[in-house]
């Protein structure tokens, strides 16, 4: 089925007037029946132009969250409603729809280290390519060009055929970002995309992403362990302790005591 993207605005107000793209509502979580609450009652929306860092210390319950919105968690109360469509009623086709929409990056870059780039940022269109031709990696010629721009735009334009695992770090989370985009997502969801790079490199990554994210309009929720690199990076921040959410607004407005407050738990 095509559907119509559902593009939200540009940046300023976030929705814009129209629903957000992602809306969570008392979201709880707990990994077993009687088990501790990891998320206790989370609410945000994030719409166009929302560029949103999830910081908090370690154990905060931010991949939990980034888990939940695509159900590879179950959430145990409250809803999350994605493009519309009320995420926790999905099941089988209707969920791997979903899923298509969402662009994934991960921290430990998740590539097939033995396939080129080329194959790993194509891979990102697999749900689109009936098995047989992927088997026979007859992707169309448009996707073909697609990757080769994505390519040449994450600056990995002399490396198209070589193995994933001849890259460095920084590449390889280039090619990440580039298969992501691939499957022309409706959000970006990024799980610690910077944890594995130097300081250096991982504002060179960052910065890519926003850039992307700014071109293609796509709205990104990004969990993130370097406060600095989100307050330079991201147009707003979520700042989570024990499962709830302690502060919510845009990164010009954090002052220290907000930071104290998100990080008051944390022993170092
Ligand atoms: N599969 C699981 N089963 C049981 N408990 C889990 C599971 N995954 C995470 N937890 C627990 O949930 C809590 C939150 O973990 P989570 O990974 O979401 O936090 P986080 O803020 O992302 O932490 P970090 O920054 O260290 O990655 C932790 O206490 C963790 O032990």
């Amino acid at each position: 089925m095509i559907h119509e993207p559902f593009r939200a605005p540009g940046p300023g107000a976030p929705n814009g007037g129209r629903p957000p793209v992602l809306d969570v509502r008392n979201l709880k979580v707990s990994y077993a029946a009687n088990g501790p609450m990891i998320l206790k009652g989370l609410d945000f929306a994030v719409g166009g132009g929302d560029f949103c860092a999830v910081i908090g210390p370690s154990g905060a319950g931010k991949s939990t969250l980034i888990r939940c919105i695509n159900r590879l968690v179950e959430p145990t109360e409250g809803s999350i409603t994605l493009f519309g469509q009320d995420v926790r009623a999905l099941h089988g086709g209707q969920l791997r729809r979903l899923r298509r929409r969402i662009g994934m990056i991960f921290q430990e870059f998740n590539l097939v280290n033995r396939m080129s780039v080329m194959d790993n940022v194509l891979s990102g269109r697999l749900g689109y390519t009936g098995p047989v031709r992927s088997f026979f990696k007859a992707f169309p010629r448009e996707d073909v060009d697609r990757a080769l721009h994505l390519l040449e735009r994450v600056g990995l334009q002399d490396h198209v055929a070589k193995r994933a695992d001849a890259l460095s770090g920084g590449q390889r989370q280039r090619v990440g970002i580039a298969r992501a985009l691939m499957q022309k997502p409706e959000i970006l969801l990024l799980d610690e995309p910077t944890s594995a790079l130097d300081p250096k490199i991982s504002r060179d990554v960052m910065r890519l992403i926003r850039e992307l994210a700014d071109e293609l309009h796509v709205p990104v929720l990004c969990n993130i362990h370097d406060v600095q690199l989100a307050l330079e990076t991201c147009n707003r921040i979520i700042g989570m302790q024990d499962g709830w959410k302690k502060f919510d607004g845009p990164s010009t407005g954090m002052r220290k005591q907000d930071l104290d407050a998100i990080y008051a738990m944390e022993v170092l």
